[in-house]
């Protein structure tokens, strides 16, 4: 375990090997193998690949979540190469300096909109972060930062009172988004962040990203499908597939680059939808 005050990326990716471990009756499951990938102090990458590549793996990871709560599925473990995350290499890492890792990382989960306590409204569930770090955090304080998360993901006052059944679900995953940002992350590690979120606030969300680039140190991993977020917010993408990465780069030039059924099937059906009209 090393950790640096200044990192010399965000994340780093060595020649790395996951897998869930056996659970009976299935084997251990290799998820990745032999990912190498580096992510500069405010660069905003993006993942893409199809169903199975492994994408969620990588994301769980790199966000520390490495740890299986009883009677929850098992977390995935590292069993080859590392992941240095801020300067932290997570193979091995004790539960203290992970911790300390993930205090500066948030980490938005596919299922994240699901998962919001249901028995809380929208505004304690936003200032959840803020109350697990300190208990006695200033209440007009939380206040107005939830409001402001609030706000930056486009949704109203009115649903600060509400709770997750009284949403859409493209609300609820906008509340999701604001939660996990909360703090202030230093990165982000966002799965499906636009998924199920209406076309015509999705700008909202990349507005959000720019703002955060803007008021300081701030590097993320985005796993998505979206390829107007990937345009407007990656400079590169990294293709999976079946735990490999088998390209890195802009994202037109993957698409373009047609080595991979996946990519090209992207690209196809983004072409259709342009020549529909849609
Ligand atoms: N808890 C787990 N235990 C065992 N195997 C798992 C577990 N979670 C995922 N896997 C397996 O690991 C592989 C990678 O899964 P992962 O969820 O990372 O893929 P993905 O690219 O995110 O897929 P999707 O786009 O469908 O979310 C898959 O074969 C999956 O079945």
């Amino acid at each position: 375990m090393t950790a640096s005050a200044t990192p010399e990326a965000a994340v780093l990716a060595d020649d790395l090997a996951v897998e869930y471990p056996a659970r009976r009756p299935s084997a251990p499951h290799r998820a990745l193998d032999g990912v190498s990938l580096r992510v500069g102090v405010d660069e905003i990458i993006g993942i893409i690949g199809e169903t199975g590549a492994g994408k969620s793996t990588l994301a769980r990871v790199l966000a520390g979540d490495l740890v299986t709560p009883k009677g929850t599925d098992p977390a995935p473990v590292i069993v080859g190469g590392e992941a240095t995350v801020l300067g932290s290499r997570l193979r091995g890492i004790r539960r203290r300096e992970l911790d300390r890792v993930t205090f500066k990382v948030a980490h938005l989960p596919q299922d994240a909109a699901s998962r919001l306590t249901p028995e809380r409204t929208v505004s304690e569930i936003i200032a959840e972060p803020i109350l697990q770090r300190d208990r006695h955090y200033n209440r007009k304080a939380i206040g107005l930062r939830v409001a402001t998360m609030l706000d930056a993901v486009q949704l109203p006052l009115a649903v600060l009172d509400k709770f997750p059944f009284e949403l859409s679900s493209g609300q609820r995953q906008r509340v999701a988004i604001a939660k996990s940002l909360v703090l202030g992350p230093e990165l982000w590690i966002a799965d499906e962040p636009t998924a199920g979120i209406d076309v015509t606030v999705r700008g909202a969300i990349n507005d959000l990203i720019g703002r955060l680039r803007e008021e300081g140190s701030f590097s993320a991993v985005l796993v998505s499908h979206d390829l107007s977020l990937l345009r407007r917010t990656t400079c590169r993408v990294a293709a999976l597939e079946s735990g490999r990465v088998v390209g890195l780069g802009p994202i037109d030039e993957l698409l373009a680059g047609g080595q991979h059924p996946f990519l090209s099937g992207l690209a196809d059906a983004e072409n259709r939808v342009t020549a529909d009209g849609g």
